[in-house]
C-alpha cells in the first residue's frame, strides 16, 4: 500500500480557537475538514515542508514547532502518516486559496465538522489538551 507522510498545522489564535480548513471538491477527500498542510516532498525537512505547504495554500508566513500528533492512517487504497505540528503565525492572515473554507472553531466544538479520518486522533487529543 502507498504511504505518504503529511505535515499539518496546529495553529491557535489569542482566543484559543483552533484553525480548521474545508477541503474543496477539487481535492481528494473534498468536503472534510482537516488541519490545512500537504505532503512532505522527498528530502524536504517537515517543518520546511509546513511552512512552504501553509505560504501555499493559506499564503501567510508560519514558524513550524513542536510536533503535536504523529499517527498513521490507512485509507483504502493509500497510508497517510499524519504528522501534526504546532505552529506560530510570523505574518500575514490566513486566507484559504485551494480550500473551500477556512474556520476558527473553540477545541470544544471541534468534533462538530466532519473530519478527515486520518485527523481524529489528533483532534481528539487537542481536544483534552489544556489551553
Ligand atoms: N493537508 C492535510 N492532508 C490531510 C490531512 N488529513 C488527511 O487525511 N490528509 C490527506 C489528504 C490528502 O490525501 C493528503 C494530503 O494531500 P494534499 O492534497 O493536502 O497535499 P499536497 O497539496 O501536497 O498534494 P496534491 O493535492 O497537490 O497532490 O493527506 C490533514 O489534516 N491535512
Amino acid at each position: 500500500m502507498k504511504k505518504i507522510t503529511v505535515v499539518a498545522a496546529i495553529l491557535e489564535n489569542e482566543q484559543e480557537e483552533v484553525l480548521c480548513a474545508l477541503r474543496s471538491n477539487e481535492m481528494s477527500l473534498p468536503n472534510m475538514w482537516e488541519f490545512p498542510g500537504g505532503k512532505v516532498e522527498e528530502g524536504e525537512d517537515m517543518r520546511t515542508a509546513l511552512e512552504r505547504e501553509i505560504q501555499e495554500e493559506l499564503s501567510c508566513q508560519i514558524k513550524a514547532g513542536t510536533i503535536f500528533h504523529d499517527h498513521t492512517h490507512e485509507y483504502e487504497s493509500f497510508a497517510v502518516r499524519l504528522i501534526a505540528l504546532k505552529v506560530d503565525l510570523v505574518r500575514g492572515v490566513p486566507t484559504a486559496k485551494e480550500h473551500a473554507k477556512l474556520l476558527w472553531l473553540p477545541k470544544d466544538y471541534l468534533l462538530s465538522l466532519q473530519w478527515a479520518p486520518a485527523d481524529l486522533p489528533a483532534v481528539e487529543r487537542l481536544m483534552d489538551a489544556p489551553s
